[in-house]
């Protein structure tokens, strides 16, 4: 497949080759070349913004009434629908997700179209009515050009949460995504343009993220940047954000911590925490990677739960029964083989996995086995640094305080799962653990109307819910007077 056309990407709203030099996308089941593309010239980046920008203030979107905006982002929706298989294939071949799970990222991303459509047309301005002799009015204005910065482990998810708000709230929109998957985001671009985005307003920028990525952070007409990816990123571009004064938002990793305890439905807690850990290879932010079970139930639990994961489905991702496909990359398979190493080295007890499955299907991919290692320490650096992969840490705990003190200690807040039949452990637990998200007796389940982020080294801001809109807006507060009377000094 090496012999494929170069794709053109979208540099404010015209199909072309960038000016940089040629990227390929890899299928990480095969390391067969599914994508080639030239990634943009630095030229490239500042016409895209440039003519955002212009795009922003001549094509009468952002002056459009809210229902006829959220009429083109019902269509996007629409078409997103209609075209969701080839979508949920692309996807598949882009980053090697099972199918399974990329059917469900396409429909979430046409239901958050569908979503901030509807919270566009709704979103109403206050008046209140206030002290003296005015009238006061909160009003939203679009930003301008927002840029989009978005990793591999789920595009067309973690575009859609970018896009379908910021273009909403009126706004243009640069796409930066990740240098190995960048074939979602063209595919979205073509769905607006389809849809009835004005050309112009819609650029997506593939490419290196401290080349391409930096230069966007900069610019000064970018007056606002949604990041998702890790959190040495994140921070560099908070650093940039503060030097222009500029609104970020961060989305970050994680280490969350389940938590298991004494009284849990035992089968429906190794289920969540398999898929909490295991699904999309671990290679999600939210992956449930610290487990800490009631010491009473922990080794019968920890056997339960190391059958099921060795008896799990590894393999082709196009196959429906699939559970786990590859990783993303050669390199990213050999930073977890590192991380194994050091958390057996640490002292470890490896339960499964901690290798690549053997068989000729395997030998082209990026696969690992589901690994499972248990006997560690909260502060060791297993249980401390995002591996971002199929690896679970597993640690016994004796009480509530102990719980608590141990699943807290880390630089990560991003989610955590209890599993209890006692609804008053999972208030208590569930109010005292530190994280933008907790699952109690579920994990790593969505809803577009619910807010979701991180606290701490896990990210700022939060995306999604009806008040996702509002970040992609300025407030301003109105005063009107209403006193005929001539403005005294000093009221
Ligand atoms: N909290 C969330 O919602 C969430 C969701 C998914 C992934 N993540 C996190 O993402 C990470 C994995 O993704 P990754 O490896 O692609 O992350 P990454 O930080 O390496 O890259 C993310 C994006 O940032 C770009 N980038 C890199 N350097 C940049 C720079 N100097 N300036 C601007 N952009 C730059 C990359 O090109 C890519 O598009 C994990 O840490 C994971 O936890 C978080
Ligand atoms: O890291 S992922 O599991 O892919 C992921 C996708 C979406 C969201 C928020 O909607 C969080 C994490």
């Amino acid at each position: 497949m090496s012999n494929l056309e170069l794709l053109p990407i979208n540099i404010a709203g015209e199909w072309r080759l960038g000016g940089g030099g040629e990227s390929t996308t890899l299928y990480p089941a095969t390391g067969e070349v599914v994508g080639r593309l030239r990634a943009p010239s630095l030229e490239d980046v500042e016409e895209a913004i440039q003519k955002a920008d212009h795009a922003f203030r001549t094509s009468g979107w952002a002056q459009k009434k809210p229902h006829e905006r959220a009429a083109v982002l019902h269509r996007v929706a629409q078409l997103i629908r209609e075209r969701a298989e080839p979508l949920a294939q692309l996807q598949r071949l882009d980053n090697g997700k099972p199918i399974k799970e990329t059917r469900m990222l396409v429909a979430s991303a046409a239901a958050t179209f569908q979503f901030f459509a509807a919270a566009c047309e709704t979103m109403e301005e206050t008046i209140t009515p206030s002290r003296g002799d005015f009238m006061t009015m909160s009003v939203y204005e679009p930003m301008g050009v927002v840029a989009a910065i978005t990793p591999w482990n789920s595009p067309i998810a973690s575009e859609a949460q970018k896009l379908a708000p910021a273009l909403a709230a009126g706004n243009a929109v640069v796409v930066k995504p990740a240098e190995a998957t960048p074939l979602l985001a063209l595919e979205l671009a073509r769905i607006c343009e389809e849809a009835g985005v004005p050309k112009g307003l819609v650029s997506v920028l593939p490419g290196r993220g401290s080349v391409i990525g930096d230069a966007i952070t900069k610019h000064p007409l970018v007056k606002r940047v949604s990041f998702t990816g890790g959190t040495s990123t994140g921070k560099h571009i908070a650093h940039i954000a503060a030097d222009k004064m500029m609104p970020v938002s961060l989305e970050l990793g994680g280490k969350s911590a389940t938590m298991v305890l004494a009284d849990a439905d035992i089968d429906h807690a190794v289920n969540g925490v398999l898929y909490g850990i295991f699904s999309s290879s671990g290679e999600s932010c939210i992956a449930g990677s610290r487990l800490f079970v009631a010491r009473s139930l922990h080794a019968e639990f920890m056997q339960r739960l190391t059958a099921k994961a060795a008896a799990l489905q590894v393999g082709d991702p196009a196959d429906e029964r699939t559970q786990m496909g590859p990783l993303i990359t050669a390199k990213h398979r050999e930073s977890i083989e590192s991380y194994v190493a050091l958390g057996l080295s640490e002292g470890g007890r490896l339960l499964t996995g901690g290798q690549r499955p053997e068989g000729a299907q395997f030998e082209r991919g990026y696969y690992y086995r589901p690994t499972i290692i248990d006997g560690v320490k909260n502060d060791w650096q297993i249980c401390q640094q995002e591996i971002f992969g199929p690896v679970l840490v597993a640690m016994p705990f004796d009480n509530e305080d102990d719980l608590l003190a141990q699943a807290n200690d880390s630089v990560y807040a991003l989610a955590a799962g209890i599993w209890t039949r006692d609804y008053k452990s999972a208030w208590r637990i569930g109010r005292a653990v530190q994280a933008g998200t907790v699952w109690i007796n579920t994990y790593k389940q969505f809803s577009i109307s619910t807010p979701f982020g991180g606290w701490r080294d896990s990210g700022l801001g939060r995306e999604k819910g009806r008040l996702g809109i509002q970040q992609y807006m300025e407030q301003k507060s109105m005063y009107w007077g209403l006193n005929d009377q001539p403005l005294a000094w000093a009221n």
